[in-house]
């Protein structure tokens, strides 16, 4: 990485502003952005490899947003750099490498669908055909609606069309299903799926975690402008150093001696049932059994992503307190 920054750093390297086809996607060097005293992001490094997907996670006010529109050269880093294909994200953009799918910018709305569709495929430098940017985004129904008519789910798809009107290398989405249904959100990652097996870098941020788990092969969480954990789904999970323990009682639980299990990190007591997080669940039900009582349907099971997620986020948040 350090290689490709330091060539880059003199700009671009080919007539399309191109740089070398080393150069990673996407590389954050250190950067910082405050807004007055808050530290919004946080000597961030980050470097995306080509055809990687890659979903941003993090709780709100964690930077992800921040974070994107660092990388498409919306707001300017405090100190530290961002490098796109070895390139300025401005120098990216210009050159149609990067689509982007925001949160909230405005549509023009006095225009129709496939008039919006057909001024962003003007713009782009290798744009597709009008007809399969509406048809691979599902608009081709409401083609000649006004925009300022639509629903917030097809203002979505909409966005959408918009960040594939070309054939860029990178697609930024910034909580892109926000908005829609259930069948809205199958259409539109079966789109994503068909960018990424194109060979396309997809990077979204999102807060819906069975989005993250099933769609990314890379999953980043942020946490105060910081990556608190970046691995594949199930290297997170991993990560998150707990299994999960449900079990029922046959009398009332002694919540007392329970709660003194070794090796708890968690637990929910509603009667009889008991729900328990523990990061060496042996040790936790080898001692559960020396309590004398009989545990039924015990079940011992890894975090899914979303307990994972949470597990780390708080305990960040808690060494923070502790500090
Ligand atoms: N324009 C701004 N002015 C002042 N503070 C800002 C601004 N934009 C973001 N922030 C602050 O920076 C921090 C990071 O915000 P950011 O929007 O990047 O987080 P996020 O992870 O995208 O959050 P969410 O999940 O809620 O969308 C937050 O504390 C936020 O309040």
């Amino acid at each position: 990485m350090t290689a490709t920054t330091a060539q880059s750093a003199s700009g671009p390297a080919t007539a399309s502003g191109g740089a070398p086809a080393s150069a990673p996607v996407v590389a954050f060097d250190k950067v910082n952005k405050s807004y007055g005293s808050v530290r919004a992001v946080a000597d961030l490094d980050l470097t995306l490899h080509e055809g990687e997907t890659v979903a941003l996670l993090g709780p709100n006010g964690a930077g992800k947003s921040s974070t994107l529109d660092l990388l498409l050269g919306l707001r300017t880093p405090d100190s530290g750099a961002v490098r796109l294909f070895g390139t300025s994200p401005r120098q990216a953009i210009e050159g149609g490498r990067v689509g982007a799918m925001l949160q909230s910018g405005g549509l023009m709305e006095d225009v129709t669908v496939q008039e919006l569709v057909r001024l962003a495929c003007d713009l782009h430098p290798r744009a597709h055909p009008v007809r399969q940017v509406l048809e691979q985004a599902g608009i081709t129904e409401i083609a000649d609606r006004k925009v300022n008519k639509l629903s917030g789910g097809q203002e979505q798809r909409v966005r959408f069309a918009l960040a594939t009107a070309g054939a860029s290398d990178l697609i930024v989405l910034d909580e892109p299903t926000t908005g829609m249904d259930v069948s809205s959100r199958q259409t539109f990652w079966a789109a994503m799926r068909a960018q990424a097996r194109q060979g396309r870098t997809i990077l979204f941020a999102t807060h819906y975690l069975e989005e993250a788990d099933t769609i990314a092969d890379r999953v980043i969480v942020l946490h105060r402008g910081r990556v608190l954990a970046d691995g594949s789904s199930a290297e997170i999970k991993a990560m998150a150093g707990a299994r999960r323990i449900a079990f029922e009682l046959d009398e009332p639980a002694d919540e007392a001696a329970l709660r003194a299990l070794p090796c708890l990190t968690g637990i929910e007591i509603s009667g009889r049932t008991v729900r328990m997080r523990s990061s060496d669940a042996d040790a936790t039900v080898h001692a559960l059994y020396g309590l004398g009582v009989y545990p039924r349907g015990i079940e011992v099971a890894g975090l899914g992503l979303e307990q994972a997620f949470l597990a780390i986020t708080d305990a960040a948040t808690a060494e923070e307190a502790g500090r």
